[in-house]
């Protein structure tokens, strides 16, 4: 029996061309070599609407529980019943949200909460990591108020993921690719392990 504790890892996907990448960064977080780790992730994903338009829900591994806006309202009829944006920030260790696109990152920056990923955030315990991972076109990350909202996030002790230069999809060259698939699963183990990798002497 694996007696291995899990870290259980709320993964947010926004409306971002980059969300594509979703089912291989969740392949890359299962796949990690059991001898590597001490733990294992729980993958669990909240999709945006926009998000759902850059990949297929059968693309994802089976063992990954999905949650959309639809879910938020199925879940609560009446008192008592749970509500799952509240639900979600209890459970989770750890939330990454890759892709941040531009428009989920303003609406965090000034605690705008109209779907399930941002009252999710909203209600966020904010002494458990949060890792953000902007992806929007250059010309959006440029714009002043891109800087300006990052700065926000950052003062509140979210982690930061910055977006690399590249031949967009749009065919723009510029900053606001999303970080490779490698770099956001390093970084998700390197928080991870504070909490889960206590070697015992
Ligand atoms: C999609 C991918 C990962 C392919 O390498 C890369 O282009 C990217 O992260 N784009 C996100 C930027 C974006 O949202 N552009 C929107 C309009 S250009």
């Amino acid at each position: 029996m694996d007696t291995r504790r899990s870290c259980k890892l709320l993964l947010a996907a926004t409306g971002s061309v980059a969300a594509l990448k979703i089912p291989n960064l969740i392949k890359a977080l299962l796949e990690i070599p059991p001898e590597q780790m001490t733990y294992d992730f729980e993958v669990h994903l909240v999709v945006t609407e926009h998000a759902k338009h850059f990949f297929k829900m059968s693309d994802l591994p089976t063992d990954v529980k999905v949650y959309d806006d639809s879910l938020e309202w199925q879940a609560w009829k009446q008192r008592g019943d749970p509500v799952l944006h509240i639900e979600l920030g209890k459970l989770a260790d750890i939330m990454v949200i890759a892709p941040l696109d531009a428009n989920t990152l303003a609406k965090m920056a000034q605690g705008l909460c109209d779907n399930l990923l941002t009252c999710t955030t909203r209600a966020w315990d904010m002494s458990k990591p949060l890792i953000f991972c902007p992806a929007m076109n250059t010309r959006m990350w440029e714009h002043p108020v891109t800087a300006q909202q990052i700065k926000l996030l950052k003062e509140w002790g979210h982690q930061e993921i910055p977006p690399i230069s590249k031949t967009l999809m749009c065919g723009d060259t510029g900053i606001g690719a999303m970080a490779e698939v490698d770099t956001i699963v390093k970084k998700i183990i390197s928080v991870a392990d504070v909490k889960f990798n206590v070697k015992f002497d």
